[in-house]
């Protein structure tokens, strides 16, 4: 058994763990870099990355206008399967050697709180960090061991297009992957348990859902999967109350559960429970030489948040810098058209937090020229304003992923909104619907304002 000693050991080299070996090894820390599987994690192999690239080529196929054809789908696997090999150099184990990283392939386990094993090799270190994510969590739902189904793991590994999928779960996946297959021409149940896109602003997720059901998806809500049965190609799902949905695949896309089973946690006195490892904000555990951050820190799953818990802990680990996660900047994004994009509070938290202080602006996209001229006229955005600073931010619409970025600045920056209203932007864009909201938000102050009216006459009476 040999033994390695080292500043930093990383276990898991998706986003998150990437983003801190890359970065911490730079600044001339030792690092060891542990992955049990496929560098790049999740978001590059199962997730953001293959995801995106199916949905670009299902709304190309949309926009050829002409029917989607059996080619058309093994074409978009070709591309997804390509724009991971593009990717892919940029988180391998060659470019991270390169940096000075020392990667070991293998599953890693704590043996105590300061050390890990990985294929016999015993690396100890000052701090280690678990950025281990998460997998699909399957529930336990009658029948489930006797039908093929697929998860994020596997869909991406289809070669002919399914005839019918049923997908279970009306989140981000499930609506994401619903879309894709559509468009390139199969036939899409959504089955969702409570409301789909439960967690967004209701008046935006209904957009959104209008729109996927007008595109043919049917969405079926408040229906919870009682029962399996079936085989490849003829599948049954059966709700609550008797309802049963036929289908020749299947996708399970209910949400996820942190990587953390067969880490030994209890060995390196680890808390952790089945929202991933305890963390605080400074994303200690309770062995205060262990961070925990991404997927299997249980405060969010995406890889944008994975990224920033990695700088976070950077700062702390590097420097001895008091560090601690904020959650109120971190937006997300759902891929489906019109996208849907938040960041800060929900108006229903806002309305909590700030009370009669709140004011709530909306703009139209029907009101912005531009889309006007692309005929990209649904979809709104909603401003909630406290004390002159905006403190969220939701848009649903065409390109409501680029067009959250001022406002994903500003509340991370805590910037008041006349930064936004002073900015110049080129017209005709759509990101002047931003402006535009911050303009609702003055417009009242100024033109509804009897005192502003009152100095203006004055003034105009004295000026030459
Ligand atoms: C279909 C899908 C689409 C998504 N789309 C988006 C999106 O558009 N935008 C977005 O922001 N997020 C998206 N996400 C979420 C995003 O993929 C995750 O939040 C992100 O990958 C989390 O990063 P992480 O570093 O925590 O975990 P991961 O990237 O999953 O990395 C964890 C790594 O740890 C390794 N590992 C696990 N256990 C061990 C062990 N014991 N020893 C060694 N290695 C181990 C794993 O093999 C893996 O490589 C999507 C997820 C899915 C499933
Ligand atoms: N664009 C993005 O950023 C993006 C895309 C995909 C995934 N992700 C991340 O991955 C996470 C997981 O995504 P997800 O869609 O799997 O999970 P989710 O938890 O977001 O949604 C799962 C849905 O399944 C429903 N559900 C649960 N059990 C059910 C049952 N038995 N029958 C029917 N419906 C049931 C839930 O009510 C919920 O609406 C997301 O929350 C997100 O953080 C992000």
């Amino acid at each position: 058994m040999s033994t390695i000693t080292t500043d930093i050991c990383v276990i898991g080299g998706g986003s998150g763990g990437l983003s801190v070996a890359a970065g911490a090894v730079q600044m001339g820390a030792r690092v060891v870099l542990i992955e049990g599987h496929k560098m790049g994690g999740d978001c590059l192999n199962y997730g953001c990355v293959p995801s995106k690239a199916l949905l670009a080529q299902a709304r190309a196929v949309k926009a050829r206008g002409t029917k989607p054809t059996p080619n058309d789908f093994t074409a978009a696997m070709a591309h997804v399967k390509a724009t991971i090999a593009a990717i892919a150099p940029h988180d391998s184990v060659e470019r991270f050697e390169g940096l000075g990283v020392q990667v070991l392939q293998g599953h890693a386990r704590f043996t105590g709180p300061d050390r890990a094993e990985v294929n016999g090799t015993t690396v100890k270190a000052r701090r280690f960090v678990i950025a281990t994510g998460s997998a699909p969590f399957v529930p336990p739902i009658e029948g489930i061991d006797s039908v093929p189904y697929m998860t994020n793991e596997t869909i991406f590994d289809q070669q002919a297009r399914p005839g019918h999928l049923l997908v279970i779960g009306g989140g981000p996946i499930g609506l994401e992957m619903a879309l894709a297959h559509r468009r390139l021409g199969s036939e899409v149940t959504v089955i969702e348990g409570a409301k789909a896109m439960g967690r967004d602003d209701p008046d935006a997720a209904a957009i959104v859902l209008a729109s996927l059901r007008t595109e043919g998806i049917d969405i079926v809500e408040g229906a919870t999967v009682e029962k399996l049965s079936g085989r490849a190609g003829a599948l049954e799902v059966q709700v609550k109350g008797g309802t049963i949905f036929t289908g020749t695949h299947l996708l399970i896309a209910v949400g996820r559960k942190p990587n953390t089973d067969t880490l030994g946690l209890d060995r390196a006195g680890v808390k952790h429970d089945r929202n991933g490892v305890t963390v605080g904000p400074d994303l200690r555990s309770s062995n205060k030489r262990i961070y925990a951050i991404g997927d299997v820190a249980g405060k969010g799953q995406f890889t944008h948040l994975a990224g920033y818990h990695a700088g976070v802990i950077i700062r702390a680990m590097l420097f001895g810098l008091p560090a601690k996660a904020r959650t109120d900047h971190i937006p997300h994004v759902t891929y489906t058209d019109p996208e849907l994009a938040h960041v800060g509070l929900s108006e229903a938290d806002a309305r909590k937090q700030f009370g009669a202080n709140l004011s709530v602006h909306k703009v139209g996209y029907d009101q912005i020229d531009r889309a006007q001229a692309e005929g990209a006229t649904t979809g709104f955005l909603k401003l909630m304003v406290a004390h002159g600073r905006p403190v969220g931010c939701t848009i649903v619409g065409r390109q409501a992923g680029e067009l959250i970025a001022p406002y994903a600045l500003a509340i991370a920056n805590k910037m008041k909104l006349s930064a936004i209203a002073n900015t110049v932007l080129p017209y005709p864009t759509l990101a002047e619907i931003g402006k535009r909201g911050a303009g609702a938000y003055f417009s009242g102050k100024l033109f509804d304002n009897p005192n502003v009216k009152r100095v203006v006459r004055l003034v105009q009476k004295w000026l030459p």
